[in-house]
């Protein structure tokens, strides 16, 4: 078992300022669990907070650590073991098919042509999006893309996968399906997911609950105590 001082996600007296405005502030956080939600309203630091955890956002003041490793100053390890998905797949697609797209992911860790196709279809056949392998992505539906990003994430073996409103743009069934193939797959390869979400359905279903409002942290525990505090709170 990892100590609780190097193991997981740590932040420790973590400030971003943008100029002058301070746009986050966690003095202290400890995240052990494997799911776990970030909820709060529009503008709160949600994305701020996720994006510090691989390094796409670096503290202004304090450190983030995953497992130990500083994300700063080991940030191409951390980001080695640390997927992000964002809400618009477009921003992850580049390539002509899903399948380009998912063999550019493997193009360090399997140098063989063939075998780094070979594994890019079994990708994605795990993700059930075989049949969209040579495809045009430019062709496909919003909850397609968004199923191509996350293999091309995937494809990875990422220990932690940081998930910044994933299904902002899939309809309620893609939203299920995108949420299930996650969790299944989180649970298939024992990976910690970090899920920020408008959707408080999904946010129930993690074993822990950040709400994030103006920058802080104001509620931490079981998702259903968390949620209710949100409720209350955005209460008109
Ligand atoms: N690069 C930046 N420069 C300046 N301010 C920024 C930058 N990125 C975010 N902000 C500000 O930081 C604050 C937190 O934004 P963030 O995107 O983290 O919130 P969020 O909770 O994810 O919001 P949403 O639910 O709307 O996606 C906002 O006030 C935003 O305007």
């Amino acid at each position: 078992m990892t100590s609780p001082a190097s193991g997981g996600i740590a932040f420790r007296g973590v400030r971003v300022f943008a100029g002058a405005r301070l746009l986050l502030n966690v003095p202290d956080l400890q995240l052990t669990e494997t799911r776990i939600t970030v909820i709060g309203p529009n503008g709160g630091g949600k994305s701020t907070l996720l994006q510090l955890v691989n390094g796409l956002v670096e503290p202004t003041e304090g450190y983030v650590s995953v497992d130990g490793q500083d994300t700063v100053d080991q940030g191409r390890a951390v980001r080695q073991r640390t997927g992000f998905v964002f809400s618009s797949p477009a921003a992850q697609l580049v390539m002509p098919t899903p399948l380009e797209d998912v063999e550019l992911s493997l193009r360090r860790s399997l140098r063989d042509t063939s075998k780094r196709r070979a594994a890019a279809l079994r990708c994605l056949t795990e993700l059930g999006i075989a049949e969209l392998a040579e495809r045009s992505s430019q062709e496909l539906s919003s909850g397609q893309q968004q199923l191509v990003a996350l293999a091309t994430v995937l494809a990875l073996r990422p220990q932690i996968l940081v998930l910044d409103e994933p299904t902002t743009l899939l309809d309620l069934v893609n939203a299920q399906r995108f949420n299930q193939r996650v969790e299944k797959l989180g649970q298939l390869h024992g990976i910690t997911t970090i899920t920020a979400t408008h959707d408080l359905d999904l946010a129930a279903r993690a074993d822990r609950t950040l709400l994030v409002h103006d920058g802080r942290i104001i509620a931490d525990g079981p998702p259903g105590d968390v949620i209710s505090t949100y409720r209350h709170r955005s209460a008109v």
